[in-house]
């Protein structure tokens, strides 16, 4: 007998339904359905080439799809103009790419701040965030440092902080991990679904990394633009 409403169970925050996306006559998505629930990590896997980063991109609203809805919060996302768009990547997601992406001038509580003052907030109240954050991925001691003061794994903790400051509902991580030596990776892939889920965050990464797809909830398999496999319990 199970105890668990349906009510309780978490709900679908980011969907994407029948997503098609070409690159002139190059199949970029054939026909995916996705969704992922709050609280939940969804690994993207599959051979290169085969669609993996194009999936990310259109569910993140940096490419929008030739066919198909993607609806993010209950809202449809697919549609909105690019300015509605960059905004809403800028406000409710949050992104961690292989190279940190950090701004090489600034010290690490600026890049953490930085999408909070683009957004309106005060310097002096994006900067307290940015560092409450900071300590929260270990790294109180070195908000003062510049990227090219960190380590590979600390920079990579840095993006991290910088993708959780604003209370995304749903981050994407495209191979966070691939620039790291093996144990420095776990490190930081368990950081990075350990403090997005205890959010209530969603995340979604691709991966080519067998380690880091054990660490995430359910895998969906990418071949040719289309779904081959979709493993891991609903939660
Ligand atoms: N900007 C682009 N212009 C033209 N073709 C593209 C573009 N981006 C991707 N493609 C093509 O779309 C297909 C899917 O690419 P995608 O980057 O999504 O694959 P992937 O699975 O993420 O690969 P990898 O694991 O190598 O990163 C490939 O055939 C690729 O060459």
């Amino acid at each position: 007998m199970s105890f668990q409403s349906p009510q309780l169970a978490p709900q679908v925050v980011l969907s994407g339904h029948g997503l098609v996306k070409y690159y002139g006559n190059v199949v970029g998505l054939a026909g995916v359905d996705v969704g992922v629930r709050s609280g939940e990590a969804l690994a993207v896997m599959g051979p290169s080439g085969n669609g993996k980063t194009t999936l990310l991109h259109v569910l993140a609203g940096i490419l929008t799809p030739d066919q198909g809805e993607v609806w993010l919060g209950g809202e449809r996302v697919d549609n909105l103009n690019d300015a509605a768009r960059t905004v809403l990547r800028r406000r409710r997601l949050g992104f961690v790419f292989q190279d940190n992406q950090l701004l090489a001038e600034l010290p690490a509580d600026e890049n953490v701040a930085l999408p909070l003052m683009v957004d309106g907030l005060s310097r002096r109240d994006a900067i307290g965030r940015a560092r409450n954050m900071l300590a929260q991925v270990g790294l109180a001691q070195e908000a003062g440092r510049r990227p090219g003061e960190l380590s590979g794994g600390q920079a990579q903790r840095v993006a991290i902080a910088r993708a959780l400051v604003g209370e995304p509902q749903v981050v994407f991580a495209d191979e966070p991990t691939g620039a790291l030596d093996a144990a420095t990776g776990s490190q930081v892939i368990d950081l990075l679904i350990g403090a997005a889920t205890y959010r209530g965050a969603a995340v979604v990464v691709v991966t080519h990394d067998n380690s880091v797809a054990a660490r995430c909830h359910r895998v969906l398999t990418i071949v040719d633009g289309r779904v081959s496999e979709s493993m891991g319990a609903a939660r």
